[in-house]
């Protein structure tokens, strides 16, 4: 338990010297709890003795005891307030920017980690999990370590009056304290399996929702729901295991602080019978029993979160541990742009996929990536990117190896229009600026208009403001493509790289889209993972991949003198188009 406190203490970094003010306020703000207590005991002893008639109640006693509670609640107040302004808001203050630095750290990583780690387990990381930890995360230092702090204070305030009284008390707590650390070892086998189901959880719930609608049209709803339902069921099975193992060991520790607390009055009235304890600090004892393991009860609901909040944070030690790409990579200048492969050997974990893997790409020119589906051609462009790092082999651009660069001083020369467009949830405004964060508006509608998407976008009611994917705006795949080429056109990089589309789009929305990368690609390096006749016909170099080789390369006219690959290909892709090549 204390471990998992010190680890949220920790993560807090350099706000951790508010908590640790907050702790003193905490103490203070407990003898300011103490003291009404005393104060009450010492009134009620001044009424029996007045109803005894061995000393009068004076106006003035009752006046200063009437001060003494005012300042121990004003006292009580002030430092409650101070305790919480200096805690409360450190969680979320962490969290945010936790956040922005997960932001940070995935972009730098290697498209690898994504891999390995899956979306539902990354996003759980930053939106779940972290909300769990900020929300609960300064909860547990106030319950857990202010409410110690509370009970010792009180602890010592009875030690002071009455050593043997103070001295059971202690003991409650620690036997208490023991059932709670058995209750924090089952919980910390119970997490990592709550933990997983939760993940699970998650993973079946984006995943159900991604595919609703190949459910629909392959009518399988009984098959996609069974991944859900397993899932949560799995999450109900754990949480109910875990809730019932809680009530055991809860149970003891709830009853070794009403043991003691029965043990504080029984022994106080005994002392006071006999004479070794008078009357008033045997009520203050009495009054003490009744509050003094007030704050410590509510800890055990505390035991389960901590390790809820511990099996989080080994999640998030692992994306911030995550290793960048780019770690040893410095800042450089790039000063021409044409693009070499010598000897690239490449594997996504073990399975090689590009084999010795040579070709050079002048500047300014074009050259078309042609091959089979899964030859290597999306992964050749995802190298030059480096959203991957070779395994043997070196890529250079402008003759500077990329494994020397810094992702960012790369990535600022290089355009890239997939196949699948992603336009972030945001007006069409911002996701063309999304290109150029530091563009006007003025080079946003130069861009829209290169790329052909102008026109359809002032038809839309809410022109350039208009949110993309809400309802009655969602737009068709051409004219996102054509969105994500004028967001291309506005980056202005001098390196362009291209997943031509093989979805087929109607015959406007084709020719607008090659008109708006003939604008992308004037006078720049353009890589095209080509599948439309006219795009590897007119290209000046053609790359043909087969399964991670390249087998042949050169202009369209010379691979056609050539047997291979090449040759079927285009004869293929004619039939298709309806085309024929003289
Ligand atoms: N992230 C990945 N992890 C493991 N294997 C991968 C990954 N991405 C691609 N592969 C594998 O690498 C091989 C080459 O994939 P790549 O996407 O480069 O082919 P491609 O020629 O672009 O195919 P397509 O035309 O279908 O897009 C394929 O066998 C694919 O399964």
């Amino acid at each position: 338990m204390f471990r998992s406190i010190k680890r949220i203490i920790r993560w807090t970094g350099n706000r951790k010297k508010r908590i640790y003010r907050g702790f003193v306020y905490s103490f203070f703000n407990s003898l300011f709890i103490a003291m009404p207590i005393m104060g009450t005991a010492i009134g009620l002893n001044l009424v029996i003795e007045d109803m005894n008639g061995t000393k009068k109640l004076t106006t003035d006693y009752v006046l200063y005891l009437l001060g003494f509670m005012i300042i121990a609640l004003l006292g009580r107040f002030l430092f409650s307030y101070l305790k919480a302004k200096s805690q409360e808001s450190v969680g979320y203050e962490v969290t945010a920017d936790q956040r922005i630095e997960i932001g940070n750290i995935l972009k730098r990583v290697s498209l690898g980690f994504f891999d390995t780690h899956n979306a539902g387990e990354i996003a759980a990381s930053v939106t779940t999990d972290l909300s769990f930890v900020e929300m609960y995360g300064m909860k547990m230092i106030d319950t857990v370590v202010n409410g110690y702090i509370c009970v010792f204070t009180m602890i010592l305030c009875m030690l002071f009056y009455k050593i043997e009284i103070g001295l059971i008390c202690l003991a409650g707590v620690l036997l208490s304290a023991f059932f709670l650390k058995l209750l924090g070892n089952k919980s910390d086998k119970n997490a990592p399996e709550h933990q997983f189901a939760q993940e699970s959880m998650i993973a079946a719930t984006i995943e159900y929702i991604r595919g609703i609608p190949i459910v629909k049209a392959f009518k399988q709803e009984g098959v996609s729901r069974k991944g859900i339902e397993d899932a949560y069921k799995k999450s109900k099975d754990i949480n109910i295991k875990i809730e019932k193992e809680f009530t055991v060991y809860n149970s003891f520790h709830v009853i070794s602080l009403k043991i003691a607390s029965i043990a504080i009055v029984c022994v106080a009235a005994l002392m006071a019978n006999n004479g070794t304890m008078d009357m008033p600090t045997m009520l203050m004892m009495v009054m003490f029993s009744f509050v003094i393991f007030g704050n410590v009860e509510g800890i055990n609901n505390a035991t389960h979160v901590l390790e809820i909040i511990d099996e989080t944070m080994d999640k998030l030690d692992k994306i911030n541990h995550a290793e960048y790409i780019d770690e040893d990579g410095v800042n450089k200048e790039l000063s021409s742009y044409d693009i070499e492969f010598d000897n690239v050997i490449f594997a996504y974990d073990k399975n090689e996929i590009l084999k010795n893997v040579s070709f050079h790409i002048p500047q300014k020119s074009t050259t078309a990536i042609i091959g089979a589906s899964g030859s290597g051609k999306t992964t050749i462009c995802n190298l030059i990117a480096r959203f991957y790092d070779v395994n043997k082999g070196i890529i250079t651009i402008g003759g500077q190896n990329i494994k020397d660069m810094k992702c960012e001083s790369l990535l600022k020369n290089i355009s890239m229009v997939f196949q699948n467009v992603y336009l972030f949830h945001d007006t069409i405004y911002n996701n063309i600026k999304f290109g150029n964060p530091s563009a006007g508006k003025k080079d946003i509608i130069k861009a829209a208009k290169k790329a052909r998407c102008h026109d359809f976008i002032m038809s839309l009611p809410d022109k350039y403001d208009t949110i993309i994917g809400d309802a009655g705006s969602t737009l068709s795949g051409g004219e996102k493509q054509r969105i994500s080429i004028a967001r291309a056109i506005l980056k202005d990089a001098p390196i362009v790289i291209l997943d031509e589309a093989t979805a087929s789009v109607d015959p406007e929305n084709e020719y607008e889209i090659q008109r708006a990368i003939s604008s992308l690609v004037e006078g720049k390096t353009m890589i095209t993972i080509a599948h439309r006749l006219a795009t590897i016909q007119n290209a000046d170099q053609i790359l043909v991949v087969d399964n991670g080789e390249i087998v042949q390369k050169g202009s369209h006219d010379k691979l056609l003198d050539e047997e291979g690959i090449y040759k079927n290909f285009l004869s293929i892709r004619e039939k298709a188009e309806g085309w024929s090549i003289v």
